[in-house]
């Protein structure tokens, strides 16, 4: 969460000119209302629902670049989905760093609203092993936002070179 999916995915389907996916906006689109309401308002599992509803349906469309929300993931139909029709990146992020980030996101993300610093770390280190499914890791500590979304674009250049 909070990690760089959607400025990083953004940009690395405009470097592609593939179209870009961000699963949140869809289901703030489809309710109207921003996610930290929807937690609030309709709850947490209306949302989950949604929002694997709409990765599967995401993922079975060709040519473009999606990012998850950070809990996701924890959705095995998610994830079995995104690791057979995808190519899934894991935006790495030590806890040193991450901690750094959290009062930049904490109004947005209702997941960590009236967490002690304790309990959020033990999600932190939770959700760590959760994210071990993936393609491809990318180690974003101390690395720019255009640094990131290069290696990525870079790295799937290669693979498709190699497929040919
Ligand atoms: N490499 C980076 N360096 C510095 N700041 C970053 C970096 N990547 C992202 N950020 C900042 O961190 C914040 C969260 O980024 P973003 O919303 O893209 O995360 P996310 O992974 O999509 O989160 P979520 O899982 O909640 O959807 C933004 O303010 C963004 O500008
Ligand atoms: O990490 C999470 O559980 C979440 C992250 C956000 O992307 C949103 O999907 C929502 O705030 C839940
Ligand atoms: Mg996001």
């Amino acid at each position: 969460m909070g990690v760089g999916k959607t400025t990083i995915g953004k940009l690395v389907a405009k470097k592609l000119y593939r179209d870009f996916v961000d699963i949140d906006e869809e289901i703030e689109k489809e309710f109207n209302m921003p996610v930290t309401k929807i937690f609030e308002e309709i709850g947490e599992q209306a949302f989950r629902q949604r929002e694997k509803e709409i990765v599967i349906e995401q993922c079975r469309q060709k040519l473009r670049i999606i990012s998850v929300g950070g809990g996701a993931f924890l959705q095995e139909e998610i994830r079995k989905e995104c690791l057979s029709s995808c190519i899934v990146f894991f935006l790495d992020l030590s806890w040193e760093s991450w901690k750094e980030r959290i009062s930049m996101i904490i109004d947005s993300r209702p997941v960590l609203q009236g967490k002690s610093i304790e309990e959020i770390e033990e999600l932190f280190y939770k959700r760590q092993e959760v994210y071990s499914a993936h393609h491809s890791k990318v180690q974003t500590d101390h690395q720019e936002i255009e640094e990131v979304a290069d290696y990525i674009v870079n790295s799937l250049k290669l693979a498709w070179e190699l497929n040919e």
